[in-house]
């Protein structure tokens, strides 16, 4: 069954958790946005994990360089997965791999900016990544004529674990889950959601149903 991860992209960690603690019943990862991480620092995971040690905590980091030296950092500060850009290149994919097999952990690899998603996102399996997240930022989003089904369609087609993320909401994470990802990420339908913690309740019973 696919995952629920929740994307926090709030800018403290007080609010975050605050959130975290309204939803975590029906979420399985929870996201420290990369706006948060900037905002809040390594002790922002660290908080984060002290306050959900049973739950997955994902670091948005979005690494771009140095791979094997960010992911030590954040997997030092209690992070069980990090995003490494799709972008970059293989050797820094591979540093994270290296890093996230040391400590047990896992590497999301983050197609946001790349024009071949499914091509990045089975090199991406093959260096060792544990998913690969289908990813249309919120700046990409907000251009006109932005639709998830891109996203779904690739996801349908890509014969490796993916996630999808960029507009999962209630009208769309059943055609989500039936693309078959394994990971479904929403942000703003929680975060933004009058009551986050019923939006996270019917993310997950639609994703279960
Ligand atoms: O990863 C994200 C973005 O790069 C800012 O950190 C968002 O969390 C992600 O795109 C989720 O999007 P929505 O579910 O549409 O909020």
């Amino acid at each position: 069954m696919a995952k629920l991860q929740v994307a926090i992209d709030l800018l403290r960690i007080e609010d975050a958790i605050a959130l975290a603690t309204k939803v975590s019943p029906y979420i399985d990862i929870i996201e420290l946005g990369t706006p948060l991480i900037k905002s809040e620092g390594l002790s922002g995971i660290r908080k984060m994990k002290d306050a959900f040690p049973d739950k997955l905590v994902l670091a948005d980091l979005k690494t771009a360089d140095a791979g094997e030296l960010e992911a030590d950092m954040a997997f030092g500060a209690g992070a069980d997965y990090i995003t490494v850009l799709g972008a970059t290149g293989d050797a820094t994919i591979a540093g994270a791999v290296k890093s996230a097999k040391a400590h047990g952990k896992g590497i999301v690899v983050d197609t946001i900016g790349v024009k071949d998603r499914v091509k990045r996102a089975q090199e991406a399996i093959a260096l060792g990544a544990e998913f690969v997240e289908l990813h249309a930022g919120l700046d990409e989003q907000a251009e006109e004529g932005y639709s998830i089904q891109v996203l779904i369609d690739e996801a349908a087609r890509a014969g490796v674990p993916v996630s999808i993320a960029g507009g999962v909401n209630l009208g769309s994470i059943t055609a989500v889950k039936q693309s078959g990802v394994t990971v479904a990420v929403a942000g703003a339908a929680i975060y933004g959601a009058e009551d986050p913690t019923q939006a996270a309740k019917e993310l997950k019973e639609l994703l279960e149903a």
